[in-house]
């Protein structure tokens, strides 16, 4: 926690650790000097303040999810008031709708998802963007990544690229298309790190 002090508390983040960027997300908490836990059973859970769903691979995510019976537990999680933020993969996961009908995995975050809109693997991509109260010049890695098609009438749209929605909150879930974990850039692992702050003194 050395030099952290002012930024991190007591705060425990776990980061869903069944497939995809998980190291990534836990050292960019660490650099932070938060607490932040793997999390692959259920019962971890309840010492959790905070969840990041990370990149990887969605339907690989969301199999495993019903495998280790972890849904209505990250349901749960979320409706006791605690947030949740999808990067990537992970945002698809917490989407309520998935275009081509896809099934949603954790009906979270309103809205519609687009898998693999920017293109295939080859068509990669990266940016700087503004995101609104976090940054004004976020290098963003986009990697085989979705699209946010429409949002619901709760959802703040905080960065677009090329015209499309590319970040987006609604309260206490944060969702974006792009892999913040993927450079040494601690402002939006900061700004979830306040979304959870502030939620643990509404609940205390
Ligand atoms: N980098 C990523 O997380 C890619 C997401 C992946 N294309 C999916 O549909 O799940």
């Amino acid at each position: 926690m050395n030099g952290c002090r002012n930024v991190a508390g007591k705060e425990k983040i776990g980061v869903l650790a069944l497939q995809g960027a998980v190291r990534e997300h836990l050292n960019l908490f660490h650099k932070l000097g938060v607490e932040a836990i793997a999390v692959k059973r259920r019962e971890q859970l309840d010492e959790m303040d905070g969840l990041v769903i990370p990149g990887g691979e969605s339907t690989a995510i969301g199999k495993l999810i019903r495998q280790y019976d972890l849904r209505n537990p990250i349901m749960d999680f979320y409706a006791k008031g605690k947030p949740v933020f999808g990067t990537c993969a992970g945002l698809i996961l917490i989407a309520k709708h998935i275009a081509e009908n896809d099934e949603a995995h954790l009906p979270l975050l309103d809205v519609t998802v687009q898998r693999n809109a920017f293109g295939r693997q080859v068509d990669s991509f990266e940016a700087d963007l503004p995101i609104k109260g976090v940054a004004e010049d976020f290098r963003a890695v986009f990697i085989r990544a979705p699209l946010i098609t429409s949002v619901g009438d709760d959802v703040d749209v905080l960065s677009t690229v090329r015209d499309q929605v590319v970040a987006v909150q609604q309260g206490n879930l944060l969702g974006i298309s792009f892999h913040p974990e993927l450079t040494d850039d601690t402002r939006l692992h900061a700004y979830f790190l306040s979304m959870v702050q502030k939620a643990i003194e509404k609940l205390s």
